[in-house]
């Protein structure tokens, strides 16, 4: 009896997204202002009403149907809004309710998210199929624009798929994999290349469209972090529609619900970490040697740190679904073959939606997450989340940059509990304030800086202060740090001609 309660329930639920759907199309149909957003939101509403018939009359399903109910009844309302023209500044009005509708659009993904795992990837799968031009019959891509509905097509990319600088074509977009491709790409998991809280990372090359592509397969651990089905459904929502030259590139996913496998592969990245350069680890045998400039140059490194600095300008304000990556360290920054650096490790991340929905202060959450020595204290104590936690974080690794320390160091005084770890910023910082940058640059024989140098390595230093301020609202946006930091690196690269010459 219970059971047939239940099921009704769900029914009864879906009937009303359903109708909500309905309704939404129709009054899109005679919008009058943001026709375009409405567009967009009827093309990804036609997603989820195909995938609406498919769900299970599970109570599991419940909840998140619920909540998407809410959620298009304000759709609704905002496509309503759009039926009226304003009769006062019709442009101010035509961006509010832009931002409305970007606000909506990550709601309906957030509430997305919520579904079991197994119907959310159906919708990922779905949301894929979308964005893949249609192939010819010689197995090439159509060029956009072409096939009939393209144009719908197209706008569903740009709204939820694609956040934006994209430097790769349209079948680079992430995949489901099978565990055969997994087993195959890795040789059953042959050669690690490192491992961290949530998983251990194998090198790997996957075949696929008659390329070879060089991989990274991170194997989650089966009962590693708590709510790990949660935390993989987040990463694959936001790394899904990331596209960035400074982001590590998801390549594919394998999710086995039953056997708790689940299974990320991302591009490979030949020259390892940053952290590997920095303190010399010979880790995969590219480890700081006299071939990495990272290891040997101001410019090296600034190069890198401004690239970082550039994902998570992007993360934080340009993406299309804005994120607050929670991660940010030396060692989820990778380097590729050419020395570019690249963000990664997303197990953390939040859709900033979700944490400006609790009155602009940032998402309370349960536990402030987060590694010893690149933890933003506000944080630590507040339990909100905002983008300033990324950027005290980035003031870490600025700090990294500039000495070749780690993060932490073991006291030499020993505590009750044996050594006591101490932040570098704790010791570091004070000697940055006191204008004696000099005392704590990383002292190799390649990194003696000339005055030029200095000056700029002295912007650097300024910058990692501000980042690392006590309170969030006091540090810089991260687009701040990146202009300081192209800055100095223009600086560096002028004396390093000059000295050429
Ligand atoms: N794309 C990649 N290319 C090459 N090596 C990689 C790649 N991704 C990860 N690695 C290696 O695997 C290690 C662990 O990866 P990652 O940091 O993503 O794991 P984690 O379990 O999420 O770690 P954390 O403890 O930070 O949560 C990295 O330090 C790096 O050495």
């Amino acid at each position: 009896m219970e059971v047939v309660g239940q099921a009704a329930a769900v029914a009864q639920l879906v009937g009303n997204v359903d109708g909500l759907i309905f309704k939404i199309k129709r009054a899109a149909d005679t919008a009058k202002q943001n026709t375009r957003e409405c567009e967009n939101l009827v093309v990804y509403l036609s997603t989820i009403e195909e995938v609406l018939p498919t769900l299970p009359e599970d109570p599991e399903v419940a909840r998140p149907l619920a909540r998407l109910g809410s959620t298009l009844q304000e759709a609704h309302d905002l496509v309503v809004a759009c039926q009226k023209r304003g009769s006062f500044s019709k442009i101010f009005r035509a961006n509010s309710l832009a931002d409305r509708f970007r606000e909506v659009n990550a709601r309906i993904t957030c509430d997305l998210s919520l579904f079991p795992l197994v119907i959310y990837t159906a919708i990922a799968r779905r949301l894929d199929r979308m964005v893949l031009p249609a192939q010819n019959d010689s197995g090439a891509m159509a060029p956009a624009g072409k096939s009939s509905g393209t144009v719908a097509v197209e706008t569903q990319t740009q709204m939820v798929l694609v956040s934006h600088v994209s430097s790769g074509s349209d079948d680079d977009n992430p995949r489901r994999l099978t565990r055969p491709e997994i087993a195959a790409s890795t040789s059953n998991l042959a050669v690690v290349l490192g491992g961290g809280r949530s998983g251990t990372v194998y090198k790997g090359s996957l075949h696929h469209g008659g390329r070879v592509r060089e991989v990274a397969v991170k194997v989650l651990k089966k009962h590693g972090r708590q709510g790990m089905e949660v935390s993989f459904v987040a990463e694959l929502e936001i790394l899904f529609p990331l596209r960035h030259d400074h982001i590590a590139r998801l390549v594919g996913w394998c999710e086995e619900a039953e056997e708790e496998r689940r299974v990320f592969v991302y591009e490979h990245m030949s020259n390892g970490t940053l952290r590997d350069h920095l303190l010399g680890l010979g880790v995969h045998g590219h480890g700081g040697g006299a071939g990495s400039p990272v290891a040997s140059s101001w410019s090296g490194r600034v190069e890198v740190l401004l690239g970082a600095a550039r994902a998570l300008e992007h993360l934080h304000r340009r993406a299309t679904l804005p994120v607050i990556h929670r991660n940010v360290s030396s060692s989820n920054i990778l380097l590729d073959a050419r020395w570019r650096s690249y963000l990664s490790d997303f197990g953390q991340a939040l859709l900033q939606a979700a944490c400006e929905e609790h009155g602009g202060q940032g998402q309370l959450v349960p536990e402030a997450i987060g590694t010893f020595g690149y933890l933003d204290p506000e944080y630590y104590s507040t339990r909100r989340v905002s983008p300033a936690i990324d950027v005290y974080s980035f003031g870490v690794v600025t700090l990294e940059v500039l000495t070749g320390r780690p993060h932490v160091n073991s006291s030499s005084s020993k505590g009750q509990l044996g050594e006591v770890p101490v932040a570098m910023v704790s010791s570091v910082l004070p000697v940055i304030q006191n204008g004696k940058l000099r005392d704590v640059l990383d002292g190799r024989p390649s990194l003696v800086p000339t005055p030029a140098q200095l000056k700029a390595l002295e912007l650097v230093a300024n910058t990692a202060m501000l980042c690392l301020w006590p309170q969030g609202k006091d540090r810089p946006a991260i687009s701040n740090v990146v202009a300081n930091l192209e800055k100095a690196l223009g600086i560096i690269r002028s004396d390093e001609t000059n000295l050429l010459l």
